[in-house]
């Protein structure tokens, strides 16, 4: 038998080469703003967007990338601002990928999250007229994180650029609290000659309510037990080495004393810098009041807080005296949220759940209450089995990602609750980021 050949066609069409960018300066009218905060203007019977520019004005800009369906171009100048146009305050604004904002004056910066919202809440219940939302949560414009976390990469320590991997060294950031800054800005140097010129890291710095700051430090490769201590040595109070994990080997551990932010005049949270906390106080603050308020905890029934981490929201219901059933992933969070009830005498039962799962989701049969705060993926796998349940009565929704708020709203609408009222908490000023509570009834 003859072999038979079989012929491997290893020819590849060599790529097409991609047709040149168009360098012409284009002359733009903006005539919204995307929901990631870019001007939308229109060219060539195609949408382009543009980092930077605002609502009626008409702008010079030149494409960056060509899409079949849009375009994006960068600014070059503004030959008409509009009116809500103010100065960006920080020097690398529009290089660092951390804002989207800042040119946008705040009253309007607030005004485009509430448009927002109301959107997704039109567009959760078709047949409902969306009442004008009662005005935002807001806080200060600038300061007002109590965290951040830093890449480190090539000797530089900053924030993502925009759109890039690439960093843009920061030394102090508009957004952070001053005593977060001041250490960052005494720190870099130290941090940067531990780190060496080719370390990949990741440094977080975290503010406690007694004025210490953590910081923290998750490398590749061995961490040297010697150099860490240096390291420590070298940190200016109020600053401290928590910890220097690293991807092999052995973690050094510092001081680990609980740092504590304040979820009321009365009450606070311990948490260590690799927990999930809310990053701005005083906006965190009056979400917990207004979670309360919509919920109206009673003495001795149970309330569901659904993704509760260290028990940001079950704290303040149990202390009203409600039973509180909280569930989290989180394990090591779990069980410092336990001690920290148990410390407070509160009645607050922690459990571990991967609430992506429906399998693992078991409603009390006794809780007509629920809280859910899921993270940006949202909360579908629990929206389907609330929907499907008639014991639930109230919900309040704390979402951090408008789009997978208004399709868990659509499944919740659809299982037969109403939005009963809704309010934009803008826990993170200069930024795009849309933070919203949702108060729904079964109806
Ligand atoms: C936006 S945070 C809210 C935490 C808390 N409610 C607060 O206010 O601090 C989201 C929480 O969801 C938790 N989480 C993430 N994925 C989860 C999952 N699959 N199942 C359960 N919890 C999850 C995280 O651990 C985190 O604590």
């Amino acid at each position: 038998m003859s072999k038979q050949r079989h012929h491997i066609n290893t020819f590849k069409p060599a790529k097409k080469p991609k047709p040149a960018l168009d360098t012409a300066v284009l002359k733009l009218h903006i005539d919204s703003l995307a929901d990631d905060g870019r001007g939308v203007a229109r060219h060539d019977n195609k949408v382009v967007f543009v980092g930077g520019a605002l609502p009626n004005e008409t702008v010079d800009a030149q494409y960056v990338r060509r899409h079949k369906r849009y375009d994006e171009a960068k600014l070059l100048a503004v030959s008409t601002p509009a009116e809500q146009r103010v100065d960006a305050i920080c020097p690398v604004y529009q290089r660092c990928g951390g804002c989207q904002l800042q040119h946008l004056n705040y009253p309007n910066q607030v005004s485009f999250k509430q448009e927002r919202l109301q959107r997704v809440l039109a567009a959760a219940s078709a047949n409902t007229e969306t009442a004008t939302l009662p005005a935002a949560i807001t806080g200060s414009e600038f300061g007002y994180r109590h965290r951040a976390r830093l890449s480190y990469h090539n000797g530089i320590l900053g924030f993502k650029a925009q759109a890039s991997h690439n960093l843009v060294s920061v030394e102090s950031c508009p957004l952070l609290a001053a005593e977060l800054n001041a250490v960052l800005s005494q720190s870099t140097a130290a941090i940067a000659e531990f780190l060496g010129d080719k370390a990949t890291a990741e440094v977080v710095l975290s503010l406690s309510d007694d004025g210490r700051v953590a910081l923290k430090i998750k490398k590749e490769g061995f961490v040297d037990a010697k150099r860490s201590a240096v390291l420590a040595e070298k940190l200016v109070v109020p600053a401290f080495l928590h910890s220097i994990e690293g991807s092999k080997g052995a973690a050094w551990r510092g001081d680990n004393a609980p740092l504590s932010y304040p979820v009321s005049e009365a009450l606070s949270l311990p948490f260590q810098p690799s927990d999930f906390t809310q990053v701005n106080i005083a906006v965190n603050q009056q979400m917990i009041q207004q979670c309360m308020a919509w919920l109206k905890p009673e003495s001795g029934e149970l309330i569901s807080d659904y993704f509760c981490g260290l028990g940001n929201f079950s704290l303040a219901l149990a202390s009203a005296s409600a039973h509180v059933i909280g569930v989290d992933v989180g394990e090591a969070m779990l069980r410092r949220a336990s001690q920290q009830a148990e410390t407070l005498g509160l009645a607050i039962e922690y459990r571990n759940a991967d609430l992506f799962d429906a399998e693992n989701i078991v409603l009390d049969v006794a809780s007509h209450k629920v809280l859910l705060d899921p993270p940006r993926a949202g909360a579908k796998a629990l929206c389907e089995v609330l929907a499907q349940s008639k014991i639930v009565q109230t919900i309040v929704y704390v979402s951090c990602d408008p789009a997978t708020l208004a399709r868990d709203l659509a499944i919740l609408q659809e299982g037969g609750f109403a939005v009963a009222d809704a309010v934009m908490a803008d826990m993170f000023p200069q930024t795009y980021h849309l933070e919203s509570l949702v108060h729904l009834v079964r109806s």
